[in-house]
């Protein structure tokens, strides 16, 4: 069984409930833009690039599941006023607003057209939308290919062990992943020794998301908490010692500073002490030159709870219960809480920044030049179409 985040046929949108993994497997249905908005809100589908497609498809079944006017204008601004609505949902991945830019110039140049109705200005939209399901597969995968490459160009002996954050994987895109599909083609290649994951505090996404990707895939891997990163990077049996740390991303700004899940930013730290590549792993859609540095980037914070309280099934110390679920505190009451979801990581502690055209390295004045990737996303070239960078 291949694992699917996102599942979309003929108007019906059905989301995998990521709250409920990693002990319960449960799609649910998402009727509409408002229903789309909830799902991301309330993380039952996250991950920087699946936000972006579970918003627009939101739309799109909506679009097809109501009446609408026949009036090509009328169509619009109710697509473009949707699309703002989508937007406000989360407010760190850039992926969401960069999908609902390219949507709405769809949907304005479809109205434009001559004799172009309602149902047209619809169409088009709920085209584009759906193409954005395959697209962002075909990203992962160059990701993948050449991420995968320059690990192990960049790396001594045979096989290379890596450390992942957070989950990045077919749960967090429309399939593959980015971070966990580097680990997925090195897998594929027969270069990866073992991949480790750290469990992500306080949502967990690495031991309840990434660790259920890793053993689903039968992918050789070991989940540690988020404070053994430093004693792992000092280890150096043939297993353990570590090739790169290779993370996904929420915004990269202009000038490479990356914004990902809080935790990322130690990482970074830690790699650079101990000398091992610090490697962000992201399609085109998470790059925006319209911010210029990690200082502009808006960090959602999330309620304290998140942090004081633990939710799963009871575990009797031998069986886990799957038909339980439990909240249990595990904090002092009264803490006061501070819950940013993400933090920003500077270019300056990052080696290598993997896109589906390639891997953007830094030129001889040390920083990053992400115009380049991005002229060539802007003109809509496939990777296929354009190699590594
Ligand atoms: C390919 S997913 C990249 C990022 O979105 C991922 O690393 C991350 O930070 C996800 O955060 P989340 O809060 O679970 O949506």
């Amino acid at each position: 069984m291949v694992l699917e985040a996102i599942r979309y046929h003929d108007g019906n949108l059905q989301i995998l409930n990521q709250l409920k993994l990693p002990h319960q497997v449960e799609y649910d249905e998402v009727r509409s833009a408002e229903d789309g908005w909830h799902a991301i809100k309330d993380m039952r589908t996250r991950g920087a690039p699946a936000i972006a497609i579970v918003a627009a498809l939101s739309l799109a079944v909506e679009l097809q599941g109501n009446a609408l006017s026949n009036k090509s204008d009328e169509v619009l601004a109710f697509i473009l006023e949707k699309l703002d609505y989508l937007v406000t949902s989360r407010p760190t991945a850039v992926n969401l607003a960069d999908a609902a830019r390219k949507l709405k110039k769809v949907v304005e140049n479809s109205a434009k057209r001559d004799g172009a109705d309602g149902a047209a200005v619809s169409k088009a939209y709920c085209d584009a939308a759906a193409q954005m399901l395959i697209d962002d597969v075909a990203d992962n995968e160059g990701i993948g290919k050449y991420g995968a490459e320059w690990i192990t160009k960049h790396s001594e002996g045979q096989g290379v062990s890596v450390l992942t954050h957070c989950n990045t994987g077919s749960l967090a895109t429309a399939g593959y992943g980015t971070a966990l599909g580097v680990i997925r083609s090195l897998h594929t290649n027969g270069s990866l020794k073992r991949a480790f994951c750290t469990e992500t505090r306080p949502y967990n996404q690495g031991s309840r998301l990434t660790a259920f990707e890793l053993v689903h895939d039968m992918i050789p891997a070991t989940l540690i908490t988020d404070s053994m990163a430093s004693a792992l990077l000092r280890l150096k049996g043939p297993s353990e010692k570590i090739a790169a740390i290779v993370v996904g991303a929420d915004r990269v700004a202009a000038n490479g500073d990356t914004a990902n899940k809080i935790g990322t930013y130690q990482l970074a730290i830690t790699a650079k002490y101990h000398g091992v590549k610090f490697l962000v792993a992201a399609p085109r859609t998470t790059i925006d030159l319209d911010t210029k540095s990690g200082d502009d980037i808006v960090i959602e914070e999330r309620p304290g709870r998140e942090v004081t309280m633990i939710k799963g099934p009871r575990f009797d110390g031998v069986d886990v219960d799957v038909s339980t679920t439990e909240i249990v505190s595990i904090a002092a009451n009264g803490i006061d809480v501070w819950n940013p979801a993400f933090d920003v990581t500077p270019a300056s502690l990052i080696d290598g920044i993997i896109t589906e055209i390639g891997v953007v390295e830094k030129g001889g004045d040390g920083k990053f030049d992400l115009t380049l990737a991005m002229e060539a996303h802007n003109e809509g070239i496939k990777p296929t179409t354009v190699g590594g960078l």
